[in-house]
């Protein structure tokens, strides 16, 4: 049981093979515009690539030929949930109704839907926050609500797009903390700028430039520093 995808999207300069093993959380790294939410966005059918091929759990999710012909399998029938950096939760229901809303969609009953919603809440930590609106929650909240909402729809597969880019340095390392529990064992792709996460998440890399696999950057260099390497200091 894996994913193993294929996808070329010239408009996007997108070239890439990827493959994910059972239980496995990919970490996707690289600069601006290199092509890691459009990975995201092929594997979770918004974007359709020019050609490739793409078979989850031996499942073929699309195979297009060169033409762009050929099967298709639409985003809500394709066991993957995309977690986007904003967190977009439906602001007129309550954090216990968005969590529910995906098994209902579903066709899971009020009861147990609600009963899902419950679970997932307390995994995240956030039962204390079930009957708030979203406009009632802080950034750090509001994230550990979405991760619920994407965990409750039981997603064969589960995409990350830099979950923690709109959070301060005080919220990010508990919800690294967090996420680091529930994605184990758990097929996933986390899209993310910081080698913390990598660390942290993933039990396998890649690094993308220009649409394409790269050598991976070398480890542990700070992104940003003063350029005389004063930011790097040797351990005594
Ligand atoms: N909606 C879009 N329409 C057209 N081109 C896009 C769109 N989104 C991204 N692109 C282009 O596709 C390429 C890949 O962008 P993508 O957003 O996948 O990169 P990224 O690695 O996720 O970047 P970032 O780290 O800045 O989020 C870039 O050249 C970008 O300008």
């Amino acid at each position: 049981m894996s994913l193993e995808l294929t996808a070329r999207v010239a408009r996007r300069g997108l070239d890439l093979s990827v493959t994910v093993a059972e239980g496995q959380t990919l970490a996707v790294t690289g600069p601006n515009g290199a092509g890691k939410s459009s990975l995201l966005e092929v594997a979770a059918g918004l974007l359709v690539p020019d050609t490739g091929r793409a078979v989850l759990d031996g499942r073929v999710l699309f195979d297009l030929d060169a033409r762009g012909r050929g099967r298709w399998v639409p985003a809500p029938e394709r066991g993957i949930v995309l977690l986007a950096q904003d967190p977009l939760l439906f602001p007129h229901l309550s954090v216990l109704e968005n969590v529910a809303f995906g098994p209902r969609a579903r066709g899971a009953g009020r009861g147990p839907a609600r009963e899902r919603a419950l679970r997932w809440l307390a995994a995240v930590d956030a039962t204390g926050l079930a009957r708030r609106r979203p406009g009632e929650l802080s950034g750090g909240q509001a994230q550990r609500v979405a991760l619920a909402r994407a965990l409750a729809a039981e997603p064969r597969l589960l995409l990350l797009d830099e979950p923690f880019a709109s959070l301060d340095a005080e919220t990010a390392p508990a919800l690294r903390r967090l996420l680091a529990r529930v994605l184990a064992d758990r097929m996933a792709v986390v899209v993310t700028h910081d080698p913390a996460d990598v660390a942290a998440l993933a039990g396998a890399g890649l690094r993308i430039e220009h649409g394409r696999a790269a050598p991976p950057a070398r480890d542990h260099q700070p992104d940003r520093g003063s350029g005389t390497g004063a930011a790097v200091r040797p351990a005594r």
